[in-house]
């Protein structure tokens, strides 16, 4: 049953990374008001800072705070053939994810106590498409003028979004209660566009959510990258020592993600937001156009970067990668068998649920330990990029803040779930994400 905004008898989360929808502590009712002023000043705030960032990065003086250089017309953000192009990269994304998959993994169990099953080959289609975008260049393809193609690009993929979202609202409409997300259905469209409706929208064994989560947008992000590496190539003669470390560190980022994609389907995206257009958008236009802003910057404004300092960044990236994946592996080793010999000697807190709570090993240092690896590698993204400007360093500010509000939002989820086994958790790991600080 649809939610009216005074409703409080159904679930009383709204969800997603959009800032929106709850407080981390507030009070419930609060938190149940759907804010469709806020859902709808994001919706146009969020391509406006993406198209900003864009246009910045190109900029010479290149200033986060300060102005766009220019305001582009229509015809520099408007091409059929970039509207096709784009068109042409989701299909062959969803031709990908449509072929046999080495495993086809259960979800979470639903409302309904069934699972749906998703195929686990997001590598696999990471692969493929280096090999045919391989073997496209070297049949001529010039991947170093996509550079070129960013604005009319993130257009496209920002209209897509919206269009997208609006028919997962109308399929929605039809779908069975039980299919509906627990926010998202306030009976408030605005508010109900922008967090999603449905929680695993399909068609037939189609997932659009697990598709657009890991497929179209990561991919395309490490793409979008190597066109930047290339076309500084064809510029300078050879990409700078900063671009190849920026370009190593985000395709390990990416390929850890698609080789884990089975985590994916613990992650609450998955099992608790609707897909709607803060979804859509992140995963299409936000995460492959902003999330490669690095390499935007250095392809405009390069960076002398000796060895002894990237050997630093190196080690930094290093140290973020060891803690993210040390972290989700044992975590994730340890949900799907807590006797495994890796994971059996560790300390934990039995829950009324059955389940256990890691209270030692890397969830035993602070709450949030993947998020503390996560951030770190994000620092090393921006250091090759040097400290005279600021722009770099956006992807780190705005991922502090999505981090620390996700981990408010999984934080009343838990205490939600677990309880007082969960305020004897935070009692013995006082803190969140970074020891002693936070
Ligand atoms: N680059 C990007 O833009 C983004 C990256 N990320 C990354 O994605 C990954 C997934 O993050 P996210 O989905 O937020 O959540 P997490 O992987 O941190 O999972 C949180 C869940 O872990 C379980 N858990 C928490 N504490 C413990 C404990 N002590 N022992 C055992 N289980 C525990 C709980 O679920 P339960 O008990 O039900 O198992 C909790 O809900 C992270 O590495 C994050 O950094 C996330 C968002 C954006
Ligand atoms: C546009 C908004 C401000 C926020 C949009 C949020 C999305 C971009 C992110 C929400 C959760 C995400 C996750 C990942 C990418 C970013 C989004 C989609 C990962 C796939 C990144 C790689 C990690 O290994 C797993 C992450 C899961 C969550």
């Amino acid at each position: 049953m649809p939610r009216g905004p005074g409703d409080d008898r159904a679930p009383g989360r709204g969800g997603g990374d959009g800032l929106v929808s709850e407080g981390s502590c507030g009070a419930d009712a609060r938190r149940d008001r759907p804010r469709s002023p806020g859902a709808a000043a994001l919706m146009l705030l969020l391509p406006a800072t993406m198209f900003h960032l864009l246009l910045v990065a190109r900029s010479g003086p290149a200033r986060l705070l300060g102005p766009p250089p220019y305001l582009p017309g229509p015809e520099a953000l408007w091409s059929p053939q970039m509207l096709l192009l784009w068109f042409t990269w989701l299909g062959l994304q969803a031709a990908l994810y449509l072929l046999p998959a080495r495993k086809v993994a259960e979800g979470q169990e639903l409302k309904d106590k069934s699972r749906l099953r998703y195929p686990i080959n997001g590598f696999q289609a990471l692969v493929l498409t280096a090999l045919l975008v391989g073997l496209a260049v070297s049949a001529g393809l010039p991947l170093g003028a996509l550079p070129e193609m960013l604005l009319p690009l993130a257009f496209a993929a920002t209209l897509t979004a919206f269009i997208f979202s609006l028919l997962l609202y109308l399929k929605a409409l039809v779908a069975p209660a039980s299919a509906l997300a627990p926010g998202g259905n306030s009976g408030n469209p605005i508010y109900d566009f922008f967090l999603g409706r449905e929680l695993n929208p399909r068609i037939w064994s189609f997932d659009f959510k697990y598709f657009c989560e890991l497929r179209p947008g990561l991919i395309g992000w490490v793409l979008i990258n190597l066109a930047l590496l290339m076309q500084e190539a064809e510029l300078r003669g050879s990409p700078s020592l900063a671009m190849w470390l920026v370009n190593g560190f985000q395709l390990l980022y990416v390929g850890d993600a698609l080789w884990h994609e089975e985590a994916v389907l613990t992650t609450m995206d998955i099992t608790h937001d609707g897909f709607g257009f803060m979804l859509a958008f992140g995963d299409l236009a936000w995460v492959p156009f902003t999330y490669s802003l690095q390499a935007q910057f250095l392809l405009h404004h390069p960076q002398p970067l000796g060895l002894p300092m990237a050997s630093v960044i190196c080690l930094i990236n290093a140290v973020g990668y060891y803690i993210f994946r040390g972290a989700n592996s044992q975590k994730n080793t340890f949900r799907k068998n807590p006797s495994d010999p890796r994971v059996a000697g560790l300390e934990t807190i039995p829950t009324a649920t059955g389940r256990q709570l890691l209270v030692s090993g890397w969830w035993g240092v602070v709450r949030h330990p993947n998020y503390l690896g996560d951030l770190i590698m994000a620092l090393a993204w921006s250091l090759p990029c040097g400290v005279s400007h600021l722009l770099p360093y956006f992807y780190l500010l705005y991922f502090t803040s999505l981090l620390v509000h996700r981990e408010a939002r999984d934080e009343q989820q838990c205490l939600r779930k677990y309880g007082l086994a969960w305020h004897e958790y935070c009692r013995r790991v006082p803190y969140r994400i970074l020891p002693y600080v936070y």
